[in-house]
């Protein structure tokens, strides 16, 4: 049986059975997501490739920049230099907490998209989740023509390629192209467009009860990992 890829309402409805059903929290499960990106990209970038490179952190409104926020951390933790462009903070106290934890952890933050990124070796795309619905609002348009646009630094995107679709994949007139796709909990429709070199399953917290429901069949995860390479 093949690993199940989740349109977006199976991955809306998986969310809320995880937090209600199996009473997780948001905070747990975020950190696992993002821990789970910080390793594969680890996994697939070493520190000496990106010696004396940023790691471009882009943040959305959601929990996907939670994700983002989280993976910023834990990169810092294994020795990489992440920066966080964090345009619209959310007031409640969960990434009011993540965003002190990142400035605890000399993490540059900022709310301006960066003009110079000769500095930045990989961009890490937490800006839309499995909840975007398309067409991009404005204010996000240049952070996104920004990965779009760039040919050299690679992208690493978190459980969905922001601006795609997330059924359809790429938008027809053309969207971001990431080298590396950290799925999370199980891929969705759209990953099975996904051309880049590098597709990773993340996310190990999933109770095999909901696993069945959802006829998931992920695959076992090696050892003691909390990602796999899948692709
Ligand atoms: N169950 C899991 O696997 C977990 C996944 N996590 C991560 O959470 C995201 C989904 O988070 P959610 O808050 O539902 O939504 P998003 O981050 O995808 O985005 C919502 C955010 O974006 C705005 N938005 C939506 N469409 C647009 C648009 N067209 N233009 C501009 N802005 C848009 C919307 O208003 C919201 O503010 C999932 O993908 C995982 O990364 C959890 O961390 C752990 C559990
Ligand atoms: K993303």
């Amino acid at each position: 049986m093949s690993l199940k890829y989740l349109t977006q309402d199976e991955a809306t409805n998986i969310d809320l059975e995880l937090f209600n059903e199996y009473k997780f929290s948001v905070d747990q499960l975020m950190e696992l997501a993002g821990l789970s990106c910080a390793t594969a990209i680890a996994k697939t970038y070493s520190r000496e490739q990106l010696a004396g490179k940023d790691i471009l952190v882009c943040c959305g409104p959601g929990n996907n920049g939670g994700d983002g926020l989280v993976c910023a951390r834990h990169l810092k933790l294994f020795g990489y230099q992440p920066m966080v462009y964090y345009p619209r903070r959310t007031e409640n106290t969960l990434y009011q907490n993540l965003t002190l934890q990142c400035t605890a952890m000399e993490i540059p933050l900022t709310e301006q998209i960066p003009q110079d990124v000769s500095k930045v070796g990989l961009i890490v795309d937490a800006i839309f989740g499995f909840s975007f619905r398309p067409p991009i609002r404005e204010q996000f348009i240049p952070i996104i023509n920004l990965m779009k646009n760039n040919e050299t630094i690679p992208i690493a995107s978190v459980d969905v390629p922001s601006g795609w679709d997330v059924e359809k994949g790429e938008p027809e007139t053309g969207g971001i192209k990431p080298e590396l796709l950290i799925s999370l909990t199980a891929p969705k429709i759209c990953a099975k467009k996904f051309e880049g070199k590098y597709h990773y399953l993340g996310g190990r917290f999933v109770p095999p009860g909901l696993q069945r429901k959802y006829n998931l069949n992920l695959p076992d995860y090696p050892g003691v990992e909390c990602c796999m390479l899948i692709k």
